[in-house]
């Protein structure tokens, strides 16, 4: 078996998968408790925050856990709007987020917030200029993700950052749930961002794990009230074992970060020069910097992504239409819509992206068994 769907989710490492066993079974006390097997508890959480601190370079109050990607952007942008609609209502954001950004947007718009979805080019990345023109006095929020979940790219980040130096008042978001582990820390913790977002199961942590960074004193109202942990600003016992699994899982990434990336792009670099070379392929991943090394999206034009999944399923091979969350639904692929690719093309493309498991003996068999099901998918496209 191949997996080369990682960015939808990877599978827990042994490793970490021990780690969650030994502190549920052991330390499972509530770390809000002021007996010992509390405070044993309180510990293991307090020393996983600064671990994770210490590895992106931050301070462990600046680290809030949450429960994965989708929970950390909603509550940054609604936490936002709640703290500061009496500012402003106006938000900027791309027209190539993720869902949990997207979504979490509308209902905003539902409630009055106005939002300005910023155009891609060809390569499905904004212009930092545009960003400058569609800022005005009632922004409250910029949010950006790192790297794009369907196709790879790279947004400016810092570029951006640059242009809000001149107003210290915006919050400054990041989704960074695809760009950990990829050599982009400078980029997502460059000096500007206010706020990045993880999930766990990313990066071989437990489902139902993640964490924001929030710059200490920017202001957020927390969307989930109660006993007022994590700092009053995520209240609900503590998942101890899923948390302190995580900064184990976060070691390990970072421990092999750099071979890593090094490997993911090497793989993506075979495939890419394999698939180029067919007529009815077209490849909406760069294969340059400016694109993560572990996402390649591409199309076989006139078979529908589905059928390209199924079709390497059979063969032990799992990729995805272009994102796990909408495949299932059908939507049309956002990212490419909006890169403005047709949609016969839109809707024949799928997505591998790679994870530190990979190899290039995947990359080999994957390229051999795409060749046969060119050669198989050329009788309808013909
Ligand atoms: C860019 C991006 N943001 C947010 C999410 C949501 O993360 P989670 O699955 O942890 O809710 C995903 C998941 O694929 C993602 O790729």
């Amino acid at each position: 078996m191949i997996y080369f769907d990682n960015s939808a989710t990877t599978k827990i490492s042994p490793e970490v998968l021990t780690t969650y066993d030994t502190v549920s079974q052991k330390i499972w006390g509530n770390p809000s408790s002021l007996h010992n097997f509390g405070e044993e508890a309180w510990n293991l959480l307090e020393q996983a925050r600064q671990q994770i601190a210490k590895l992106m370079g931050v301070k462990p109050s600046e680290i809030i856990f949450t429960s994965g990607g989708s929970e950390g952007d909603n509550w940054v942008i609604k936490g936002t709007a709640l703290a500061k609609h009496r500012f402003g209502k106006h938000i900027i954001t791309t027209s190539v987020e993720h869902a949990a950004v997207r979504n979490a947007m509308a209902q905003l718009e539902e409630l009055g917030f106005e939002v300005t979805y910023l155009p891609v080019d060809k390569e499905g990345r904004i212009n930092p200029a545009d960003v400058k023109a569609a800022l005005r006095p009632d922004t409250i929020l910029v949010s950006i993700m790192a790297v794009n979940n369907e196709i790879g790219t790279i947004q400016p980040i810092k570029e951006v950052g640059e242009i809000l130096k001149d107003y210290p008042n915006i919050h400054y978001m990041v989704d960074a749930v695809q760009a950990i582990g990829k050599g982009l820390d400078d980029l997502v913790f460059s000096d500007r961002v206010d706020f990045a977002t993880f999930s766990g199961h990313k990066f071989h942590a437990p489902r139902g794990t993640g964490f924001v960074y929030a710059k200490s004193g920017r202001k957020l109202s927390p969307l989930i009230d109660g006993g007022g942990q994590e700092r009053t600003m995520r209240s609900g016992t503590e998942n101890t074992p899923g948390d302190v699994a995580m900064a184990r899982a976060i070691r390990l990434v970072k421990e092999n970060e750099a071979a890593t990336v090094k490997n993911e792009q090497a793989i993506k670099e075979r495939i890419y020069d394999h698939l180029k070379q067919f007529d009815h392929v077209r490849i909406f991943s760069g294969r340059n910097a400016g694109f993560a090394p572990h996402v390649l999206c591409f199309a076989i034009v006139g078979v529908r992504g589905e059928t390209i999944v199924h079709a390497f399923e059979e063969q032990g091979i799992y990729i995805s239409t272009t994102s796990a969350c909408s495949s299932k639904k059908h939507a049309e692929a956002g990212t490419l819509a909006a890169m403005k690719v047709p949609e016969n093309e839109a809707t024949s493309a799928v997505r591998i992206s790679l994870g530190d498991q990979n190899t290039l003996a995947d990359a080999d068999e994957f390229n051999q068994v795409f060749d046969q099901l060119y050669a198989g998918f050329q009788k309808i496209i013909d």
